[in-house]
């Protein structure tokens, strides 16, 4: 863009006063999520996803997330709820369009011009680690029972001293992974990543296993069997632990070790055993990075989000055996109720208008005031 272009679209920016900061979206590589403010007269929306009722500001947040490469579905839905035209956030009840949203993610670029085109309202970008952390610190803080462990079928909610929240590795699995060190408010840096993550996931289990969507593929994982798949210590070892580095015989050697020797072709392996797998390699990769990355800063709490978690019971046990085994015992993996909502979150506070800083300032003052989730 040159300065020209820079000096037009800065003139084509709204005036501040036209906006209202009533949703906020972000569009990620696989998914895009929104999260939007609705009164409580207002007719409420059945479908959003662990919605967080706010006394203070009567009313209530909504999430609620698309498949990016659906995103018209998104945009329809803002529109069957009225969402571009202000909802029942004008005082006067008049429908106004809404001129600009906040909105994070790659697609935040890349679906400027169809956010203008199709619903008239400008995206105006917020960068998505500062959404992420942001969004990440304000739902600890602020909804009870935001935070859980999950660990052999039981899920234990823990309770967030705000004042002794930091530091933390917030460990982000998205299409990709993101881990950010989290130091305090607004004070974060991202210590490392890497590309084998959600979409990995999602993009190798549709070429393996011809799932019909995300849903089918973790559906048919919780019914697999990993060891038709995965070569063993007990495979190596003709049944036997090896005990002098602490590999008991059921450990996995070897991810997808055990198809080498099978002379099979795809067709002949059950797809749950290799949705099974599949899933077990990438989650226990994850959670050994996301562990050494904790070890090398120090940290003790390890926050998994980003929406390949899907509150997945077999997901979560096995990153938190991979920080446990890694670790000793010494860390602790935990888990967010609103997991691949945090930078959406964040981005929708990022615009101080809708009195949710305040309600956090209230919320430090007294612990009761915490936001339930319906
Ligand atoms: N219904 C679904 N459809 C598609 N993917 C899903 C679904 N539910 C969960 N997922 C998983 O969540 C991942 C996307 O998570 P998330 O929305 O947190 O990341 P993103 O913002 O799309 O990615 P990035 O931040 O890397 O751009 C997918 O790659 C997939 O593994
Ligand atoms: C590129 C982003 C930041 C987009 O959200 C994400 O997908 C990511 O962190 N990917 C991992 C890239 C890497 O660190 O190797």
């Amino acid at each position: 863009m040159d300065l020209r272009d820079a000096e037009a679209e800065r003139n084509m920016e709204p005036n501040h006063s036209e906006c209202i900061y009533h949703m906020a979206v972000d569009i990620g590589g696989s998914l895009t999520k929104l999260v939007y403010f609705t009164k409580n007269n207002d007719h409420s929306d059945d479908e959003s996803e662990a919605g967080v009722s706010c006394p203070v500001l009567k009313g209530r947040l909504n999430f609620k997330k698309f498949e990016t490469s659906k995103i018209y579905d998104c945009l329809e839905f803002i529109k069957s709820m009225k969402l571009h035209l202000g909802g029942s956030q004008q005082q006067d009840g008049l429908e106004r369009q809404i001129t600009a949203i906040k909105a994070t993610g790659g697609g935040a670029y890349k679906y400027a011009d169809l956010f203008k085109e199709r619903l008239g309202i400008s995206l105006k970008k917020e960068d998505e680690m500062d959404c992420l952390v942001a969004g990440a610190d304000f739902l600890l803080k602020v909804v009870r029972q935001e935070a859980f462990t999950y660990m052999d079928d039981q899920k234990q909610f823990v309770q967030i001293d705000q004042n002794d929240l930091h530091p933390y590795l917030l460990v982000n699995i998205g299409s990709g992974v993101g881990m950010y060190k989290v130091d305090g408010d607004g004070k974060f840096e991202r210590v490392s990543g890497t590309s084998i993550g959600g979409g990995t996931f999602w993009g190798l289990g549709k070429l393996l296993t011809k799932c019909e969507s995300f849903d089918d593929l973790l559906e048919q994982s919780s019914r697999g069997n990993n060891r038709a798949i995965d070569m063993l210590v007990g495979d190596i070892y003709g049944g036997m632990d090896y005990s002098k580095i602490g590999l008991s015989s059921t450990i996995i050697a070897s991810s997808f070790g055990k198809v080498i020797s099978d002379n099979k072709d795809l067709e002949d392996y059950k797809p749950e055993d290799i949705a099974r797998s599949l899933l077990r390699m990438i989650s226990n990769n994850i959670g050994q990075i996301a562990y050494l990355n904790a070890l090398l800063f120090g940290l003790k709490r390890i926050f998994f989000a980003g929406f390949f978690i899907r509150s997945h019971p077999f997901t979560m046990d096995t990153l938190s055996a991979a920080v446990d085994f890694w670790s000793k015992g010494e860390a602790k993996a935990m888990f967010l109720k609103h997991e691949g909502f945090l930078g959406a979150m964040g981005a929708f506070m990022s615009s101080d208008k809708h009195g949710l800083q305040e309600l956090l300032v209230k919320q430090q003052q007294n612990p009761n005031n915490m936001l339930c989730c319906d």
